[in-house]
């Protein structure tokens, strides 16, 4: 007879969408969050034979998600999927893990003639600021950080050459090129004692410096690996409540239109209008990691 046993389980609500309005008299602060929850239970038996007796509803989560939020407000995205996971297994003992993932929409303060408007936004989705909170049974909150969608491009200071040359290569060095990626991003804390909004726009920041450099000269990079692997080591550098860092930076590339076939119009040289492709791209991953806890 064969035996099994569950491995993995979670269940919770995704999608949870809440805007929040911190009103200070005429000043009035937004955050628009889309909320995914997951409790992991002690029992399996809701699985096994169906016994829900056990389950806090996923429509239970969806609502202690708008409570909590009118409750204790929403600060940062982090501290709020601390403040729901402290919850979850505060008020249910049954509950064995939690993991709360945030999603921040990007809206900023209006600016009308050079002064911060009081009530006014606009959405400016320069990145989307995302967080997971995990969080165990006795456990301490495990804070990861990220972003996506954080699109760059650069028309100089970037080359490709000298990789390997064999009988499957067609591509050919090329010592100035278009640099551009769609940056995805999640970093770990290894305390909770961290100012979450400062950090995340420390590595923003960090991003934007390392690959584009000082504003008139601009910085070179001989491979996207090289331009990852720098920015990851200023963040660690930077913020030392940070152990962790990955990013993820695909290559969108961009090649230049062959206009020599027009020799008539004598455009035998082209470096000014090019063909973005939308597939393939590269695809370059790394992690870093501390080898020496920082001194925090
Ligand atoms: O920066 C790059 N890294 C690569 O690994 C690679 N591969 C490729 O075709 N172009 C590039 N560019």
């Amino acid at each position: 007879m064969s035996t099994y046993k569950i491995v993995d389980d979670a269940y919770g609500k995704s999608g949870v969408k809440l805007l929040h309005i911190k009103r200070e008299g005429p000043v009035h602060s937004i955050r628009e969050l889309e909320v995914n929850t997951q409790l992991t239970l002690s029992s399996k038996k809701d699985y096994t034979t169906g016994d829900n007796s056990d389950i806090v509803a996923t429509d239970s989560q969806k609502n202690t998600v708008y409570l909590l939020a009118k409750k204790h407000g929403v600060n940062s995205p982090e501290e709020f999927a601390i403040i729901l996971s402290r919850h979850f297994l505060n008020t249910y003992n049954h509950v064995l893990k939690v993991q709360v993932h945030i999603e921040l929409y990007p809206w900023q303060r209006a600016e009308i003639d050079g002064k911060k408007h009081n009530h006014a936004f606009v959405f400016t989705p320069v990145a989307v600021r995302v967080c997971t909170v995990r969080m165990e049974r006795n456990g301490v909150p495990v804070v990861e950080s990220g972003l996506k969608d954080l699109r760059v491009l650069k028309t100089t200071q970037s080359a490709f050459v000298n990789f390997v040359a064999d009988d499957y290569r067609s591509l050919p060095d090329a010592s100035d090129r278009v640099f551009s990626t769609v940056i995805t991003s999640r970093w770990v804390y290894s305390t909770t004692n961290v100012d979450y909004c400062k950090a995340w726009n420390t590595v923003k920041d960090s991003i934007l410096s390392v690959f584009s450099g000082p504003a008139d000269k601009g910085i070179f990079s001989p491979s996207v690996q090289n331009t990852l692997h720098l920015t990851e080591k200023l963040v660690l550098d930077s913020i030392p409540e940070i152990n962790y860092i990955e990013m993820i930076l695909p290559n969108k590339h961009y090649v230049n239109v062959d206009l020599s076939k027009f020799k008539n119009v004598g455009f035998a040289h082209n470096d000014t209008v090019l063909q973005p492709l939308d597939k393939p791209s590269g695809n370059i991953r790394a992690a870093l990691t501390r080898t020496l806890p920082s001194k925090l």
